[in-house]
């Protein structure tokens, strides 16, 4: 089998992770990073991989590109990939909460034949929530409980004193695209949750900071034709990022594999 080879926007807490955990049979030929970090990236990555600032400057195909550069990342990159032909596989979901951008990554998409993949993320569920949307929903409300550390240089600073608190506090509730533009770091899940199911006008949101957490939380409570599902999921947070829970690295390194693997699963 030959190597293919995969671009990755970003090179973060979770790109990191993502290449640490990189399937046989898939390599990372280039990284695109801000410009002020080309010469840093270059130096930590050595010379087998191409470092770039602009999709456009990449000579070949990639077999896939991954995003893992938060939502100012894909609104800048998003149309070049797409428009490219190329597979796009994201995690900052949140910025399709600006339905500007959602329409001009579709059309970047459709002029290209390019595809976007919305990806999991931290969560799960989101097959059976998808599903569940072609019988017709009721609702769908979403929790995330995070530890204060984990929201520290969010706007949740502006809603509650997070070195303050001694119990479980709400500090939000909202629409999921709300959320989604307020927490750009933190509240993804909603938009993926809003984008599988019943639209971010619709999906209520609630966001907690607890000290005694140890876990990123995320509750999903689903209602419609099909019945009812609620999932709880505790996340472990990334050492290098705990607003970032691993299973969303992990979601990013599926779908590397998927990229593999003729049999998707
Ligand atoms: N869907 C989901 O479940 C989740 C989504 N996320 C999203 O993933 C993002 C990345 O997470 P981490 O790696 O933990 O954050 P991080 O802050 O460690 O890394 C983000 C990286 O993206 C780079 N970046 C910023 N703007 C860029 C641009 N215009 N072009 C290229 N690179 C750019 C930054 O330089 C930084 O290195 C988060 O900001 C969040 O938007 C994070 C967790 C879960
Ligand atoms: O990783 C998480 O727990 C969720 C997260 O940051 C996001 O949705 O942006």
């Amino acid at each position: 089998m030959t190597t293919k080879r995969l671009m990755i926007i970003g090179y973060g807490a979770m790109a990191r992770e993502v290449h640490r955990l990189l399937p046989a049979g898939l390599e990372l030929a280039w990284v695109v990073v801000p410009e002020a970090q080309v010469a840093a990236t270059r130096e930590l990555l050595g010379d087998g991989v191409e470092v770039l600032c602009r999709v456009a400057d990449c000579q070949a195909r990639p077999d896939l590109v991954v995003e893992c550069a938060g939502q100012p990342g894909l609104a800048e990159h998003g149309e070049a990939v797409l428009s490219r032909g190329l597979t796009l596989a994201i995690v900052a979901t949140g910025a399709l909460a600006d339905e500007g951008l959602y329409g001009r990554l579709r059309q970047a998409a459709e002029r290209g034949d390019g595809r976007m993949l919305v990806l999991s993320g931290a969560v799960a569920g989101m097959d059976g929530l998808a599903a569940a949307r072609e019988g017709g929903l009721d609702s769908v409300t979403y929790e995330a409980c995070k530890a204060p550390k984990s929201w520290k240089g969010s706007h949740a600073e502006q809603l509650v004193d997070l070195d303050a608190l001694t119990e479980a506090t709400v500090f939000y509730e909202g629409t999921a695209g709300e959320a989604a533009r307020l927490f750009p770091a933190n509240a993804n899940v909603a938009a993926t949750i809003a984008l599988a199911g019943i639209g971010m006008q619709a999906t209520t949101v609630r966001l907690t900071a607890d000290p005694a957490a140890t876990r990123n939380t995320h509750r999903i409570h689903a209602q419609g034709r099909f019945g009812e599902f609620r999932i709880e999921l505790n996340g472990r947070p990334l050492e290098s990022n705990p607003k970032t829970s691993m299973l969303a690295a992990l979601s990013v390194v599926r779908a590397c594999r998927q990229a593999l693997d003729p049999v998707t699963v």
